[in-house]
């Protein structure tokens, strides 16, 4: 094992790749938005062939070999990579190939789209030998939509896939050793999602003026757009394309219902309703988010519609509004006035055109009044699942003695679970509709024990820390890109006794978990947290998504 710089933390293994110092560097991006990540880790940390001595695995290096853009290829997918890609070698060479919608086991032929230094990305063309664990993916749109991208593994291979990702992950940019005997301990077989279809209870469907159709190989066609208007879910990459969709199995079945009737009524030639156009910029409907939640006394489901429109012409809406209403699971007709010529379905006036503006939903015993741009966990079943992860991992006394700080708070959900058993609660989070929503949630179920400030977490400075005590346990769940340095330093210098990190991007908490266990010696930062846990969490099956909760205590 090599020596750290620092004593530090918690099994270390030092990884000399060149490419982690672009995964580290990227701790300090300050935009939240930016994508962390260049693609040569993923495949460096995942490709790296033999599991049984992953403590020694190096990069694939190219032979001889050396393939041309356009060429067509004969590959064979070993493993499923972080987003879902299919890590995939020529045939009789260690060339990687990354190649979208190829399962572990498969053969396939494929042409190269991209050369990128060490290794090339390529389409699948037509597969010569099927995975090993396939099955019939149920929905008729499952090869080409950019929603789901492994309904055609099976279930078991999907969580096993996913569980692996996070365990080379967690050992290649983590630096955490798997050869060390407490490893076992640590990492936690990834929990499954016992709903693996109609679990989501968001989804924001677009509109085209014309239909995108995808590649038919047979024909020799790569891709086309049809005569009609769209409304349904973007072809993977393009903000452009739009494929028609009557119905989607991850949403609920109530939002499937709703669906089927705007796309029975909003082409009828008698409404005028003409979908907007993002090169030309004109036309009328933009996006169609639809929600579900649960009425509180009855559990019955609640839809909210969303229509996010370029201007405000209710007159326009109403026919179809008037259908969707009559709906009886619709309680919400909500319209989002976006004028910019941007893709967003945020509103900068937004009108209700029936019912309330507000659904809800039950998580952990507190109700959530969810309005139609805030944030909230998409999956709810799930999401309940998670949040008695992170309530255990929290360890919370229950004597109302503890301060919890909960960093990205969004609407509060995480730390008003926790509020009921501890002192007080301080929660941080940039958006402000985001906070406005976590304060009336807080009042709504009662709890008069939480604070929650609006705040950039990435721009804090040394007054970070004066408006609240010392913390017993943090929470903190970023999205992406993960944690700034600037609160990663702030956290090692607070040393509460626990940490509880919640992460959507296992790339990045893999990161951060290498800087709070075991600092990074070139910028003279001691690490001091020990890793305790690593729990991944299945919150989107058929998708590359991974949650995961750790847990981390001080040295
Ligand atoms: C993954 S969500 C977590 C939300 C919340 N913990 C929950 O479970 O509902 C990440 C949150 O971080 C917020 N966020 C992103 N960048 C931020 C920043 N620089 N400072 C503070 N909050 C940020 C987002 O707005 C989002 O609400």
């Amino acid at each position: 094992m090599a020596v750290a710089a620092f004593p530090s933390c918690g099994a270390r293994r030092l990884n000399a790749r060149p490419w982690l110092h672009a995964v580290r560097a990227s701790a300090s991006s300050p935009s939240p938005s930016a994508s962390p990540l260049p693609p040569p880790p993923e495949i460096d940390a995942l490709a790296a062939p033999p599991r049984s001595d992953s403590a020694a695995a190096v990069a694939p290096t190219p032979r001889s070999f050396f393939p041309k853009r356009g060429q067509t290829l004969e590959l064979v997918c070993e493993s499923l990579a972080f987003k879902g890609k299919g890590v995939c070698k020529v045939a009789d060479t260690a060339f990687v190939v990354m190649c979208d919608r190829a399962l572990p086991g498969e053969r396939f032929l494929g042409r190269v789209t991209r050369k990128k230094g060490s290794y090339a990305e390529a389409t699948k063309l037509k597969t010569i030998t099927p995975h090993r664990d396939a099955v019939e993916a149920p929905c008729q749109y499952a090869s080409y939509c950019g929603g789901c991208k492994t309904q055609n593994l099976s279930y078991e291979a999907q969580v096993r896939a996913k569980e692996q990702q996070v365990r080379d992950l967690i050992v290649h940019v983590g630096r955490f050793s798997d050869k060390d005997p407490d490893f076992v301990a640590i990492f936690k077989p990834i929990v499954p999602c016992d709903l693996q279809f109609h679990y989501r209870n968001k989804m924001e469907f677009s509109f085209g003026a014309e239909r995108w159709m995808p590649r038919d190989v047979s024909s020799g066609k790569e891709e086309q757009m049809e005569i009609g208007y769209a409304l349904g879910l973007h072809a993977p990459g393009f903000f452009d394309k739009v494929l028609h969709v009557d119905k989607c199995l991850l949403q609920t079945e109530a939002t499937n219902k709703v669906l089927a009737v705007i796309q029975d009524s909003w082409r009828d030639p008698k409404l005028g309703l003409s979908p907007y156009n993002v090169h030309t910029h004109a036309g009328f409907l933009k996006h169609l988010m639809l929600r579900a939640g649960r009425d509180v006394n009855t559990s019955n489901p609640e839809v909210m519609v969303n229509f996010v429109t370029s201007s405000y012409e209710p007159n326009l809406l109403k026919p179809l509004v008037d259908k969707i209403s009559a709906i009886p699971e619709v309680v919400s007709v909500m319209n989002n006035v976006n004028t910019s010529v941007g893709n967003t379905s945020v509103g900068e006036e937004e009108y209700t055109l029936y019912g309330k503006s507000t659904i809800t939903e039950m998580l952990r015993g507190l109700t959530f009044q969810i309005s139609a741009n805030s944030f909230f966990q998409t999956n709810s079943h799930q999401a309940e699942v998670l949040y008695k992860l992170i309530e255990d991992c929290a360890g919370l006394r229950g004597d109302s003695s503890e301060i919890v700080l909960d960093l990205f708070c969004g609407t509060g959900s995480i730390g008003l679970s926790l509020a009921r058993r501890v002192k007080h609660v301080y929660g941080y989070e940039v958006v402000a509709e985001a906070i406005s929503d976590a304060r009336r949630n807080a009042k709504f179920n009662g709890i008069h024990n939480a604070t929650f400030v609006q705040g950039d977490l990435n721009k804090i400075n040394d007054s970070f820390g004066n408006d609240f005590p010392k913390p017993d346990i943090v929470i903190s769940d970023p999205n992406r890109p993960g944690m700034h340095m600037k609160l990663i330093k702030y956290l090692l210098e607070l040393q509460a006794p626990r940490i509880v990190y919640v992460s959507c991007n296992p790339s990045t908490l893999a990161r951060d978990l290498d800087y709070l266990c075991h600092g990074l010696a070139e910028k003279g930062i001691r690490g001091c947290y020990h890793l305790r846990s690593v729990q991944p969490v299945d919150m989107f099956p058929h998708t590359p998504h991974i949650e995961c909760v750790c847990l981390l205590e001080l040295c």
